[in-house]
């Protein structure tokens, strides 16, 4: 793909969860998981500088993340360790999802970061081996490496692709960062919802098991729920929150919506993608 390069601004799209079950647990005490992630058109977005001295800097560090824990450094110098590269990088990173929100946006950080710089730096891994990769820096990275939208299981790891139809969403982000762990952790989780078979999935089909717990935790989740939920009585919540979303038939009715929400309440439309922007990169 001759159109990326040092010059591009490279794009980290949100993904939501359009259901998300859990179905057990691993020894080493991660969850199990069933749910289809579904990319949609809003990002954050990166630039990359070449360096001659084989540093990795961070020139826009992220609000309250120390920038040798930012994601995006972290993946740019696992890279670089995975490869033996002797190159370097200035990342500039332009945020716009917010931060423990459930929509995975510093892990599609990190997910665009290996991306961008397998290209750049021509190290040519493989995208199933920069999946891997991305796994150890968090179970959603996976996932945008693989660029498609799809059932996924394990914990979050094993994909079956699907093709999802055009939709509209109103997503509504309530001023509070949920805490991943803290909500997996929770000892109310339901952790044994049955297991379903891929093929069987519909869009409709399935809710949040983790939805119930970040409400009873954190209230604006709940009432930002409720208050979607007049208009769409679909609408759920994506990851571990704190992001409530809805579908609406059309781009019009979910900005209708979008109108009519009370004042102070943030909230914006955003469309599904059928697949990563990036994902034909390095395939
Ligand atoms: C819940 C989901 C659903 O897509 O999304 P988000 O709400 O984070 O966007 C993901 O599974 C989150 O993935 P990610 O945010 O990368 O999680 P990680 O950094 O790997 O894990 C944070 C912590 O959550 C717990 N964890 C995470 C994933 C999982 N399958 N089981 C777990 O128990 C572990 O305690 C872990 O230490
Ligand atoms: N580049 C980054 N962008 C966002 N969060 C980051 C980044 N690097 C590290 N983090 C840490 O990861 C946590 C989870 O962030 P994020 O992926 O945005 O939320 P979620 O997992 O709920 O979708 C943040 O609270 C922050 O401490």
């Amino acid at each position: 793909m001759n159109e990326w390069n040092w010059h591009s601004r490279w794009p980290a799209p949100a993904k939501l969860n359009l259901f998300l079950h859990v179905v057990g647990r691993r020894a080493d005490g991660y969850h199990l998981l069933q749910t289809v992630f579904r990319f949609i058109d809003r990002c954050d977005w990166l630039r990359f500088s070449p360096r001659a001295d084989g540093s990795i800097e961070l020139a826009t560090p992220t609000p309250g993340v120390a920038p040798d824990d930012d994601l995006t450094v972290r993946a740019a110098r696992l890279l670089q360790a995975h490869t033996g590269c002797r190159q370097g990088a200035t990342i500039h990173l332009e945020k716009t999802l917010p931060m423990g929100g459930g929509l995975g946006g510093g892990s599609s950080d990190a997910a665009s970061v290996l991306l961008a710089l397998n290209h750049l730096w021509q190290t040519g891994v493989p995208r199933g081996e920069l999946e891997k990769l991305g796994l150890a820096l968090g179970a959603d990275v996976p996932v945008f490496v693989h660029g498609r939208n799809c059932f996924a299981e394990g914990v979050g790891e094993t994909f079956t692709d699907l093709d999802l139809p055009p939709a509209a969403y109103l997503i509504l982000q309530p001023p509070v960062l949920v805490p991943t762990a803290a909500i997996f952790g929770s000892p109310d989780l339901r952790r044994d919802t049955p297991a379903m078979r891929p093929a069987d999935w519909r869009p409709g089909i399935g809710g949040n098991d983790l939805e119930a717990v970040a409400c009873a935790a954190f209230p604006a989740v709940a009432s930002h729920l409720a208050w979607l939920r007049q208009h769409a009585p679909d609408a759920m919540m994506t990851g571990s929150g704190a992001c409530v979303f809805a579908a609406f038939g059309s781009e019009d009715a979910a900005a209708t919506a979008c109108a009519g929400m009370p004042e102070g309440m943030i909230g914006w439309v955003a469309n599904g993608l059928t697949q990563h922007p990036l994902a034909e990169i390095a395939r």
